[in-house]
């Protein structure tokens, strides 16, 4: 049978739970993740010269599978939010386990992969790393603890703590997202 568009799947990401395909039903702990968020937030680290702030563009897909496709992008920003430059990047994969639990796998372009377990429900997803895997020229990173929690149903809140580059594990980023309109 050919492709209704040529070169193109025909099966289709929804990134809202009334768009098809319809979400499988181990998502339900997950479904008010679903979407486009952008916001912005603050950062830092012992090792830093000081404090950063950047903004976020976060999306979160699925294909009517039970695991959601996550991906994300930050920018540095100065105090009156004009961007600076390109920051992190990374993009993954969360699989819904049965009672909410979530094993995530994450990569980064700085040659980090992460794998993560945790639990998603009541509005929250708590994600931390089993492993770390370290391309040979990525900067040492031991462990990262992610926390999502939906504020109300168009408010993400974010926090990631890092243990990394001889740190003990503590606060990187925390940001606040916004639902953005569907394309
Ligand atoms: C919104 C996402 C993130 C932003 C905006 C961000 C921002 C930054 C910035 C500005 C730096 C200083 C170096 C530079 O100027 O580029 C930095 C360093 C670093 N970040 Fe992040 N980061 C993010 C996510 C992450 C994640 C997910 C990890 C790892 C799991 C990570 C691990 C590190 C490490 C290991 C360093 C180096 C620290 C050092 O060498 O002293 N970051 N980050």
């Amino acid at each position: 049978m050919a492709d209704p568009v040529p070169g193109q799947s025909p099966f289709r990401d929804a990134r809202s739970p009334e768009e098809e395909p319809a979400p499988h039903a181990l998502l339900g702990p997950v479904t008010g993740l679903l979407g486009t968020w952008a916001g912005g937030g603050d950062g830092g680290y012992p090792t830093l010269d000081g404090d950063f702030a950047y903004r976020q563009q976060v999306t979160f897909s699925h294909d009517g599978r039970p695991f959601l496709h996550y991906e994300a992008r930050a920018w540095l920003v100065d105090a009156d939010g004009t961007p600076l430059r390109p920051s992190a990047r990374e993009t993954g994969w969360w699989r819904l386990q049965p009672d909410g639990h979530v094993e995530a796998l994450i990569t980064q372009p700085t040659g980090v992969a992460e794998l993560l377990t945790g639990r998603a429900g009541s509005g929250s997803a708590d994600l931390v790393s089993g492993q770390v895997a370290l391309t040979p020229t990525a900067k040492h990173v031991d462990a990262s603890r992610r926390r999502y929690t939906l504020t109300d149903a168009d408010t993400l809140d974010f926090h990631h703590d890092l243990q990394a580059v001889g740190q003990p594990m503590q606060r990187h980023l925390s940001a606040r997202l916004h639902r953005t309109p569907a394309p």
